[in-house]
């Protein structure tokens, strides 16, 4: 199981989510979210990141260049892009040396199956609520009926609580999570974020 950290913004959380075992961690560039950081505060913070552990960059709906440069200069390996952008867009990230997640409602998910079943296949998809980072979680059942191919990813309101449920119900290949380990709206807390990879690994 794949478990992606997602929203630090702090030094001991990053060491809590790394020492737990997470496999990605996320730092969110997309404007008007309480997690938003800047890329050097990300550039110092991937420092203490071991290479075979995914840095992601999220984004939503940003003009292509300044995705590159942000990425680029917090010096993360993987775009992750939220804002329904074409998949040419991540086409051209992977060009520029990145890898790349597609975020997609669920709804997204139903209707680029019946148009562009291709493109879905050329990117690691997450399939996440339609408000990203709101901690609603949504329902998975339509999934059931047209899983997804490969090592998906599930997100939308996860905790410690319900992530085993999910994982066993849903099938998805990893788990990403932002609300659901934090103490507050936008402050995470190392001890969820441990019970998280925990939960996520015995399921
Ligand atoms: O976390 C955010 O604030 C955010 C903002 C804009 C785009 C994506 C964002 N986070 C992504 O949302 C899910 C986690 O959501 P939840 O809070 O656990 O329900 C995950 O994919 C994050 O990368």
């Amino acid at each position: 199981m794949f478990v992606k950290i997602c929203g630090l913004s702090e030094p001991v959380t990053l060491a809590a989510a790394l020492e737990a075992g997470a496999d990605a961690v996320g730092f969110v560039f997309a404007a008007g979210s309480p997690r938003t950081v800047d890329a050097a505060t990300v550039r110092e913070l991937v420092q203490a990141v071991p290479a075979s552990v995914h840095t992601v960059g999220v984004f939503r709906g940003q003009p292509f260049d300044e995705v590159v440069e942000t990425a680029r200069a917090a010096g993360v390996s993987t775009v992750q892009l939220h804002g329904g952008e074409p998949v040419s867009e991540l086409d051209r990230l992977r060009e520029e040396g990145f890898d790349t997640i597609r975020a997609l409602s669920l709804d997204e998910y139903l209707s680029a199956l019946a148009t562009d079943p291709s493109g879905l296949r050329r990117h690691r998809l997450l399939i996440d609520a339609p408000t990203p980072g709101a901690g609603e979680p949504f329902d998975t059942g339509a999934l059931l009926a047209d899983p997804p191919h490969g090592q998906w990813l599930l997100a939308g309101g996860l905790h410690p609580g319900n992530v085993g449920r999910l994982i066993a119900e849903a099938g998805p290949g990893g788990v990403d999570v932002s609300s659901g380990v934090e103490s507050s709206r936008g402050v995470k807390d190392a001890a969820l974020i441990t019970a998280f990879l925990a939960a996520a690994r015995a399921a």
